[in-house]
């Protein structure tokens, strides 16, 4: 702490979820950032490379390097998969929190981790230790824990769309299909061939059909929902916009509902949780652009028997940078709604 002010670090601040990381936390009253790091900018002014920042955060964006010799209360990471886990290893004896905004510990082993990632785990031990960091479902658990696996993405908009219903053990086995769709800031600041322009503008395409990561990470949280063995069904689609992420989940389930009971197990399911929102009309992405909301139409058609709950959040927020922000508000015992209460922006 200093100044009466909890004391953070940035790792890997350039990319998207690290810039969206700033803008939230040099708003937050209870914190002060410390360090920005960038290892291809380092000497370079945060504000050189994101602009909207010039006179608001100046700070110089260091190496790594000094969060080792630093003692901070929080550490977010916001590095790819396969960095991320070095870190956390390099710094396991240190007294600050971990929040790692990469997949590298939310899965459930170092040889699921293999399968679904293609890479051999160099810490094994952050598996024992870290903690899911869906605030809406494990916050005490974040409480307590000094390495938070920030979810994924199109996790966080899945998971949250069924979980009232999985946890109710209402979800007919074998029958979830998840269909999603991201804006581009999901694959990161680096260009590519998929990233083109001329691929991406007036276009939409699935991509990862059968094997996307998220697959595994949606289909573990539903299974401890579930206290059952669960397989989804999982594509991801590639959306022409910046940001935003809509989810469509079908489900059958195990008896029939209506929709007044469909809504009821929604709403008493997200009780007390300020930053899930239930709808009753199907939502769409700028409803909750540049917020940390969740919102969530579960809908019954009595015609099919099926469950179609459709879920949107801001893929750089409630998907990433807000979630993280949340889970420092947990585990720093602040107000969970601290910062993060911005208005979604739209048109
Ligand atoms: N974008 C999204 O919507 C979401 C992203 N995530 C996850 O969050 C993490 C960050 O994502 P995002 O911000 O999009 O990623 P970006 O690709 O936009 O940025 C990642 C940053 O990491 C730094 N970096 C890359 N390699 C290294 C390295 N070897 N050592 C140190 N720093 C490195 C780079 O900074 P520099 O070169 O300046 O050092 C870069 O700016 C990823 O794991 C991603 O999967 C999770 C949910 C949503
Ligand atoms: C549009 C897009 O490319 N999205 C990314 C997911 C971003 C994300 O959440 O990735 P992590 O689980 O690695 O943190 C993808 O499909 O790989």
């Amino acid at each position: 702490m200093e100044n009466d002010k909890y004391t953070i670090g940035i790792v890997g601040a350039t990319g998207f979820t690290g810039s969206e990381l700033a803008r939230l936390l040099c708003q937050h009253e209870n914190v002060t950032i410390k360090h920005i790091t960038s290892e291809t900018h380092k000497g370079k002014l945060f504000s050189d490379l994101h602009p909207q920042f010039l006179g608001i955060l100046d700070q110089k964006l260091e190496s790594a390097d000094v969060i080792g010799d630093s003692e901070l209360d929080v550490i977010f990471l916001a590095l790819p998969h396969g960095v991320s886990m070095d870190f956390v290893k390099k710094w396991k004896h240190k007294k600050s929190k971990i929040i790692d905004l990469s997949g590298d510990f939310r899965l459930s082993s170092p040889e699921v981790y293999k399968d679904w990632y293609q890479k051999d785990h160099v810490f094994v031990e952050g598996f024992e230790n870290a903690v899911y960091g869906q605030p809406e479902l494990f916050a005490e658990q974040i409480k307590k824990s000094s390495l938070v696996a920030n979810p994924g993405c199109y996790p966080t908009a899945s998971i949250l769309s069924l979980a009232p219903l999985f946890a109710a053990g209402l979800i007919e086995e074998g029958s979830v299909i998840i269909d999603a769709k991201s804006g581009l800031t999901g694959a990161g600041v680096k260009a590519n061939d998929t990233t083109h322009f001329s691929n991406v503008n007036e276009n939409f395409k699935a991509y990862g059909v059968g094997v996307h990561r998220h697959t595994v990470e949606i289909e573990e949280q539903f299974s401890i929902l579930g206290k059952s063995n669960v397989q989804v069904q999982f594509t991801p689609h590639l959306l022409p916009i910046d940001r935003g992420i809509l989810a469509t989940s079908y489900a059958k389930t195990t008896r029939k509902l209506d929709q007044e009971s469909l809504n009821s197990i929604y709403n008493d399911f997200y009780e007390g949780k300020p930053f899930v929102r239930i709808r009753k009309i199907a939502p769409a992405i700028k409803d909750v652009r540049g917020s940390h909301y969740c919102d969530i139409f579960p809908f019954w058609d009595e015609r099919t028997g099926r469950v179609i709950a459709i879920s949107t959040i801001d893929n750089l927020l409630k998907g990433a940078a807000s979630q993280a922000v949340h889970n420092m508000n947990l585990i720093l015992g602040l107000e969970e709604k601290t910062g993060l209460e911005q208005i979604p922006l739209r048109p």
